[in-house]
């Protein structure tokens, strides 16, 4: 079994991208809490996501990570947690028609509270505070009291991810996420809007596919529930430590603040303190890797996060940008295949696409994100690997952070519905669009 180092050993690795918290006996009050906690998600379940990633990793399976930049307390709504866990059922339904593979549904939430930052300090007409880094460490309001990193929020964000994991169990095994009801809202959406239209010709086919499968008598019991996993970005160590716990039936230790975590771009070194506590862990891991990771950066990682070379305990998931990734993978990819690393290709098109609009909004173009999921699919098959899966950040709402899309929202449209504390969301619709894009991508491919 493997040994965990302790709170203070990690904190001595100097890890980037952490609270600078006050007073440590109240931190240490709340990671005490935190520890007696019930664990949020089962580590059988852990085993089931990477037995599915394994299959990703392998070429069986399409992965679709999704949700959030960063979750709020606030937004723990019935409606907030529903048009997002629709919207990804939605999409998943178009993916799995076209890929003919199953995809792997993983939620950017229940635990998406804690986020890295380019800058420690915000300024405001003169005014210059602590920068928001999520509602799991401090306020979004820019006041004082509200930036001062909390402790006590992190066991509102166990709270909050339990309340969100609940309902998300609920929707997925209480027959709301019915294939034959996912089906009908993406029939509506073809149907009923402007930019579904176009999508028209694949709606169809999916619609006779359906009636075929009805016709042979599928199990009305197999199409009522659906399986769907948790993940977030381990940031945070107090919580993450206190959330990692020995598994009763494998003596090994899981994170069980959610079924899968990632490294960010930002805490990715290799001899910081999250890769070593996500080393320790049996979780489905992955790390993000942005265009300055070179191929030995990538071998170094999977040789310390996955050593027993493993399929479905890693997967990296690329960041690099439209304009870099079809320079930049390549390399990356061969050289980590050609050393026998198993591993899960996932792209994540939305981190190296942002920019600021004129309007001061921190915005993303729906055509550079196509543009960076187009160029990994064609890098991947250039080397015939497998594209396994994309990871983005989406909303169910009919928000508007993200420029283009059929609905042709501009720099001008961002004001009017801008509601992300952090990084820009793709909306409803603009996430089905990339649904059925991607679908295209994965036919053709
Ligand atoms: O979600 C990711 C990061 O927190 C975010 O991109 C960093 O953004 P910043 O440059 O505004 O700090
Ligand atoms: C911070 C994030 O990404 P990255 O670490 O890739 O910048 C994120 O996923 O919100
Ligand atoms: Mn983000």
């Amino acid at each position: 079994m493997s040994t965990i180092p302790d709170l203070a050993s990690l904190h001595a690795l100097g890890p980037a991208q952490q609270p600078s918290y006050a007073d440590r006996a109240e931190v240490d009050a709340v990671v005490d809490r935190l520890r007696t906690m019930p664990p949020l998600v089962f580590a059988g379940e852990c085993d089931d996501l990477k037995a599915k990633l394994a299959e990703v990793a392998q070429g069986r399976a399409f992965l679709l990570q999704g949700g959030d930049c960063a979750e709020t307390l606030a937004g723990v709504t019935a409606d907030n947690v529903r048009n997002k866990l629709r919207v990804l059922l939605q999409m998943a339904v178009v993916l799995t028609y076209a890929a003919s593979v199953p995809v792997v549904k993983l939620g950017r939430l229940a635990g998406q509270y804690a986020k890295p930052r380019s800058s420690d300090n915000e300024t405001r007409d003169g005014i210059t505070l602590p920068a928001y880094r999520g509602d799991a460490v401090n306020g979004f309001d820019f006041t004082p009291e509200s930036r001062r990193p909390d402790p006590q929020r992190l066991l509102d964000v166990y709270n909050a991810s339990a309340a969100t994991l609940n309902l998300v169990r609920a929707f997925t095994t209480g027959g709301y996420a019915d294939l034959r009801q996912v089906h009908t809202w993406n029939t509506d959406f073809v149907r009923d809007s402007g930019v579904g239209q176009r999508y028209e010709a694949m709606a169809h086919e999916i619609d006779r596919a359906m009636a075929f499968m009805e016709a042979i008598g599928a199990d009305p019991e197999e199409l009522r529930r659906v399986d769907f996993h948790s993940s977030h970005e381990a940031l945070v160590l107090e919580y993450e430590h206190a959330m990692t716990r020995t598994d009763s039936r494998t003596q090994s230790p899981y994170d069980v603040s959610g079924h899968f975590v990632w490294i960010g771009e930002r805490t990715r070194q290799i001899d910081n303190a999250h890769v070593e506590l996500l080393s320790h862990i049996r979780n489905p891991i992955g790390v993000k890797l942005g265009p300055s990771t070179t191929p030995d950066d990538a071998l170094a990682l999977a040789a310390k996060l996955n050593p027993l070379n493993e399929p479905g305990r890693l997967t990296f998931i690329t960041r690099f940008g439209a304009g870099k990734i079809r320079q930049g993978l390549p390399e990356l990819v061969e050289k980590v295949t050609a050393s026998g690393v198993e591993v899960a290709w996932v792209c994540d098109p939305m981190h190296g696409n942002t920019f600021e609009a004129s309007s001061g909004y921190k915005t993303r173009r729906f055509d550079d994100v196509i543009e960076e999921v187009q160029g990994f699919f064609d890098v991947h098959r250039a080397l015939g690997t497998w594209p396994g899966g994309v990871h983005v950040e989406l909303t169910g709402d009919d928000v508007t952070e993200c420029v283009g899309g059929g609905e042709e929202l501009t720099d001008l449209d961002l004001s009017s519905r801008y509601e992300s504390v952090c990084d820009p969301r793709l909306n409803r619709v603009q996430s089905l669009e990339l649904a059925f894009l991607v679908a295209e991508m994965l036919r053709t491919a």
